[in-house]
């Protein structure tokens, strides 16, 4: 039977009811040959993860360098370095003010930290595999500065937070957004980039055209959430629950972004794994727990990685 994009959409219109979704990434339904909208199924999963190898050590699984964080919002960042380090980044560095360092080494000791105004030093932006930016960093001047100086290595870059909101006020910076990179906004994020949209469906189409314009991946954050990629195709993320909603959350996936893009993977193939990991983490933690917190989320990820293996059945 077939599936419509309607039942993933908080609202309705006519033309959601319309589109069918088909079931896997790589699958068609007959129904739907050229469907843009596919639902992410386990087995697309399974296929896309890369197995840990004999020999391999923190240099093979890349440097991810997260820039969170600011006096009243530190916890954001720690949060978002905590999704990074349990998404499994080989080496993590945290760029926060430095008010925050005694915190990180007791939160989260794996983590290095290079203060906030070392970033602008010659070539320390270099030495990273993928950069994550925005959870709690404020929306000041020198966050716009330290953006330009990003975007200038044209390497994908991962953002989310106030560095959409930075990007929302400087057409003239997102314009020079590294194709490739990834941003993740909720509803709210998305119509301060795009402008309001009166439908979930005409903000769909939004996020395939903006997508496609720019070269990027643009996940969009809700109960389903939608990986729009450059081709305009829409993957559809069903795991994560109402348990989930508490905030945090998606500093801890800006985390785990971060760090499938530091292991490797490609831009789309990082949205996809860290969308459905973060979820299905949350989902295996309200088996028992009325409500999740962000960081049980992520202790939770190699939990639900390593258990993706040992299951048969989603
Ligand atoms: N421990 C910390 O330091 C935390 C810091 N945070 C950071 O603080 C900064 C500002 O976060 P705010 O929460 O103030 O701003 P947001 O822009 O995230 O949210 C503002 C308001 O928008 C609404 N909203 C958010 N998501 C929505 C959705 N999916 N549907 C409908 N309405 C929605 C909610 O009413 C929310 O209060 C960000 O950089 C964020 O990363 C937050 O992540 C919370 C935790
Ligand atoms: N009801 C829900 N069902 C599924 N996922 C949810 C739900 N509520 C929140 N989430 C997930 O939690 C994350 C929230 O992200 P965001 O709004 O950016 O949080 P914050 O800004 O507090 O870090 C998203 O990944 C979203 O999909």
């Amino acid at each position: 039977m077939s599936v419509f994009l309607n039942a993933y959409l908080p609202d309705t219109d006519p033309l959601s009811k319309k589109q069918v979704v088909d079931r896997g990434l790589t699958k068609q339904s007959a129904e739907a040959k050229a469907s843009p909208y596919k639902l992410i199924e386990l087995a697309d999963i399974r296929g896309m993860v890369k197995i840990r190898m004999p020999f391999s050590h923190k240099g093979t699984y890349g440097h991810a360098l997260i820039i969170a964080g600011a006096e009243k919002t530190m916890g954001a960042a720690l949060l978002c370095a905590k999704g990074c380090v349990y998404g499994g980044a080989g080496l993590i560095t945290l760029s926060i003010p430095v008010q925050g360092l005694t915190a990180l080494n007791t939160a989260v000791p794996e983590a290095m930290y290079l203060e906030r105004s070392e970033l602008l030093r010659s070539r320390t932006l270099d030495n990273y595999d993928a950069i994550g930016i925005g959870p709690g960093i404020g929306r000041m001047v020198d966050s716009h500065t330290i953006m330009a100086e990003i975007f200038a290595l044209k390497q994908p870059v991962v953002i989310d937070a106030d560095a959409l909101a930075i990007l929302s006020g400087h057409p003239d910076l997102f314009h020079l957004l590294p194709k490739d990179s990834i941003l993740s906004p909720h509803v709210k994020e998305f119509d301060g980039l795009f402008g309001p949209h009166k439908n979930w469906w005409d903000r769909l189409q939004t996020a395939r055209t903006e997508a496609k314009k720019r070269g990027v991946i643009l996940i969009l954050k809700n109960q389903y959430t939608f990986i729009v990629d450059h081709e305009g195709d829409v993957s559809i993320n069903q795991t994560g629950n109402p348990a989930m909603a508490q905030g945090g959350m998606g500093d801890v996936l800006t985390g785990i972004l971060t760090a499938y893009l530091a292991q490797g993977y490609s831009a789309k193939a990082a949205a996809i794994l860290s969308c459905y990991f973060h979820g299905k983490a949350g989902d295996e933690l309200s088996t028992t727990h009325f409500n999740v917190t962000a960081s049980e989320v992520a202790a939770q990820i190699p939990i639900t990685v390593k258990s993706l293996f040992n299951k048969a059945e989603d």
